[in-house]
């Protein structure tokens, strides 16, 4: 007999009012705020239910919609040494929204008087100002131009503003949401009481948020599914660690009693020490890893870290060429990569670097470029292994590899028009817009990416590695 598809015929659901509405439907947002709004409503913390808004055209609300917006998330992996296998099915998604089908009903949501918090994650490619929004497009093309619209309407509504939560991994993300919502207010013409609303009625929290989340274990999903006993299209996997570290108001954690949960949240007045940790220590070695070992065939976090090879050039990366470019104590940095490794090698994670590759170039921009930066100006000299990622990427958006880059329309374009210069290389490290300035600057950095290209080209990825790792 066939398995019966996950939905509310099968279960019995508490209803909850719509607090939060929440910008993105992808895995990361459904393992991490989701699933920890689950386990504040199953404490009977929170009592309270999310409106997912489908950010951009295409996205996989309908398929939410299609199991009445239920799906699992499944842990797995080592948390405090302790080995955890576990899944859950996340029933804290009321409904789901798509601007771009029915305006109205996105517009609508600022009518909700239940509604008191606004989470996003778009990528790091969705906090970006578009000037040809207006506030009379159905929907604006950007998130912070949906944003406004909506914000506006709540204003013109007379109703209480937002806790506004961006978990986007750019940096002082809240700061930079609400810097893009003030823009279009003036370029709307909103209004000062609008503007005055915005800054005393809602607040725009920075974050910091951590978890790997690989997402549908497109490899194990019909054998779970045997095993729980019904179908399920949006199972999320994720490693059982989590860390939200949230800038701002502490009277937040009243609101959002996610630490009183027993959730690993810290509110506080500076996240930027957690950030530059994990950022460069965790999203760097992905940045770095994913480029090269896929042109060398590798295609998981896993594969990487049990191949001698590339643990050893993933290794040295962190210890050389990030650790001592990070002010935070020796011990600390040491402690955070031993357990990030020991994060990418669960085994029962099969993290893929294809997925980790999506919009690679704003992710070198905020991931590596700060370390690449800090390394050469301390030392003089050029970080070996991230520009030999840096050559990689370029190799890749140049069309090179058998495999596409996956990025933006805008970056996709912009490469089309670099590969027709004279000097690709040349012209690509020069474009401010790709990495907001001109990397040319670096002295050798040309020459260097050149060679590697080279090698690359001619000897292949692994020969690449381990010239580096000699
Ligand atoms: N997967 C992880 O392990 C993980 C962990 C921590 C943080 N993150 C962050 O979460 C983000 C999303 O990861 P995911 O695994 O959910 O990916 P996903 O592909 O499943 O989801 C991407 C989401 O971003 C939206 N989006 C994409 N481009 C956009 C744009 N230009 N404007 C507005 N919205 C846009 C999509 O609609 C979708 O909701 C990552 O970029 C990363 O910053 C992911
Ligand atoms: O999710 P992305 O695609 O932005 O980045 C890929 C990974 O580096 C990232 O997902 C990490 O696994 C995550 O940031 C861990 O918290």
């Amino acid at each position: 007999m066939g398995l019966q598809q996950l939905n509310h015929s099968s279960r019995k659901l508490p209803q909850y009012p719509t607090k939060v509405i929440q910008f993105g439907e992808g895995g990361f947002l459904r393992a991490f705020v989701d699933w920890q709004i689950q386990q504040m409503n199953q404490k009977d913390l929170f009592q309270g239910g999310v409106a997912v808004v489908q950010p951009i055209g295409k996205g996989m609300t309908s398929m939410l919609d299609a199991q009445d917006d239920l799906y699992t998330v499944l842990l797995e992996g080592k948390l405090n040494g302790e080995k955890i296998q576990e899944h859950e099915v996340i029933e804290a998604i009321n409904e789901t929204v798509r601007p771009y089908e029915d305006y109205q009903a996105y517009l609508d949501l600022a009518k909700n008087d239940d509604a008191e918090f606004i989470f996003s994650n778009t990528t790091e490619a969705g906090i970006a100002f578009d000037e040809n929004d207006q506030l009379a497009d159905r929907p604006q093309n950007s998130y912070p131009g949906k944003l406004t619209a909506l914000l506006y309407e709540r204003f013109t509504l007379g109703k209480k503003g937002f806790q506004i939560i961006s978990c986007e991994l750019i940096n002082h993300n809240g700061d930079a949401l609400k810097k893009i919502v003030l823009q279009y207010a003036t370029l709307w013409n909103l209004g000062t009481d609008f503007v005055n609303w915005l800054n005393s009625e809602n607040n725009f929290y920075s974050t910091l948020v951590d978890r790997i989340v690989p997402g549908y274990p497109r490899d194990r999903a019909a054998e779970l599914e045997q095993e729980w006993g019904y179908r399920d299209n949006l199972i999320v996997k994720a490693e059982p660690f989590l860390i939200f570290v949230i800038e701002g108001d502490p009277k937040l954690e009243k609101l959002l009693p996610l630490r009183a949960a027993d959730l690993n949240v810290v509110v506080t007045d500076n996240m930027q020490p957690y950030r530059n940790r994990k950022v460069s220590l965790l999203n760097g070695p992905h940045t770095t890893m994913s480029p090269i070992a896929r042109l060398a065939g590798i295609e998981t976090v896993g594969q990487v870290m049990s191949d001698p090879d590339f643990y050893q050039f993933i290794n040295d990366e962190m210890y050389e060429e990030i650790i001592p470019t990070v002010a935070l104590p020796q011990d600390e940095l040491t402690e955070y990569a031993e357990g990030v490794k020991e994060r990418f090698e669960n085994p029962y994670v099969k993290h893929e670097l294809s997925s980790i590759a999506l919009n690679s170039i704003s992710k070198f921009r905020a991931r590596l470029l700060p370390t690449f930066k800090r390394y050469a100006a301390a030392r003089h000299q050029l970080p070996q292994r991230i520009t030999l990622a840096l050559a990689a990427y370029l190799k890749i958006y140049a069309g090179k590899a058998d495999f596409a880059p996956q990025d933006t329309p805008e970056v996709i374009a912009e490469f089309a028009q670099l590969i027709k210069t004279n000097d690709y290389i040349h012209a690509a490290l020069a474009d401010t817009t790709l990495w907001g300035e001109d990397l040319t600057q670096y002295r050798g950095l040309a020459e260097l990416v050149t060679q590697d290209i080279r090698v690359l080209d001619e000897l292949g990825a692994r020969a690449a590695v381990l010239q580096i790792n000699q």
